[in-house]
């Protein structure tokens, strides 16, 4: 027996925040509704996570008035919800917090997956939550790979930096919901733009367990990105 098998360690819900403009992608539409081999990015995403196990629901944050999304009511059998986004993604994901149903209590974890990330595999969601519940919270997270360096205004190397205990956040990342609510909260009140879930927890002095996660987790950004997504969608 795993223990992700335990008996105790419920499904999880998952906020995915969909409500950002893709201004860097340039696309005439948001990213997550550009296609993909005949589908939305977004749809890859929702179906991946689905296909989980563990993921007893999603809980999909849209843009005020999304003219795009398909009104999905569940996906692979588990129900879909959504909630209307914020202008950056951390009220999004606060938005997607609020909006969990009832039965989601304060202290049950939840997942948070980006909607631009399509190629997540469910064996690294699966271990997140193994060693993630007995941790606290957990992320999925890549560590660095190449040489690191600190650069100027004028793109000249300052220095070259340790890349020894560097790791770049992925998504998803689990908390239990009270705390990360509380958490993006105070971010909010202090003014402090948190990038990712981990961050508002370590202000709140949470040390969040690093869980390896696979490179092919990529962020669609770019153009270019897609491509890549595409591919790797394709390896299965
Ligand atoms: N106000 C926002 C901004 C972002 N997101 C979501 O957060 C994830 C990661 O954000 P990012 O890749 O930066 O997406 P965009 O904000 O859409 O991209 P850009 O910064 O290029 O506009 C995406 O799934 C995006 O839809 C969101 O829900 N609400
Ligand atoms: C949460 C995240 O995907 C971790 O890498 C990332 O920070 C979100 O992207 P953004 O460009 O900062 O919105």
């Amino acid at each position: 027996m795993t223990g992700i098998d335990r008996p105790g360690i419920d499904r999880l819900w998952c906020v995915v925040p969909a409500a950002g403009r893709g201004a860097r992608f340039g696309a005439e539409r948001p990213k997550q509704y550009v296609e993909l081999d005949g589908e939305p990015l977004l749809i890859w995403t929702l179906r991946r996570l689905a296909a989980t196990q563990r993921i007893a629901g999603l809980m999909v944050v849209l843009a005020v008035d999304d003219p795009h999304w398909p009104k999905l009511e569940s996906i692979a059998g588990k129900p879909v919800l959504t909630a209307s986004g914020a202008a950056e993604r951390s009220g999004s994901v606060l938005a997607g917090l609020h909006a969990l149903p009832e039965s989601v209590s304060e202290d049950a974890f939840v997942l948070v997956h980006d909607a631009a990330r399509p190629c997540v595999l469910a064996g690294d969601i699966e271990r997140l939550i193994e060693y993630g519940v007995p941790a606290g919270g957990a992320l999925l997270a890549a560590p660095l790979r190449d040489t690191l360096k600190l650069g100027d205004r004028a793109a000249r190397v300052v220095a070259t930096e340790p890349r020894e205990a560097r790791w770049r956040a992925l998504t998803p990342q689990m908390f239990r919901r009270g705390e990360l609510t509380m958490a993006l909260e105070q971010a909010e009140r202090d003014g402090v733009a948190v990038t990712d879930e981990a961050m508002a927890m370590e202000r709140i002095g949470h040390r969040p367990l690093l869980v390896e996660g696979a490179e092919s987790n990529i962020k669609v950004t770019t153009a270019a990105d897609l491509a890549l997504a595409e591919f790797l969608l394709k390896q299965g």
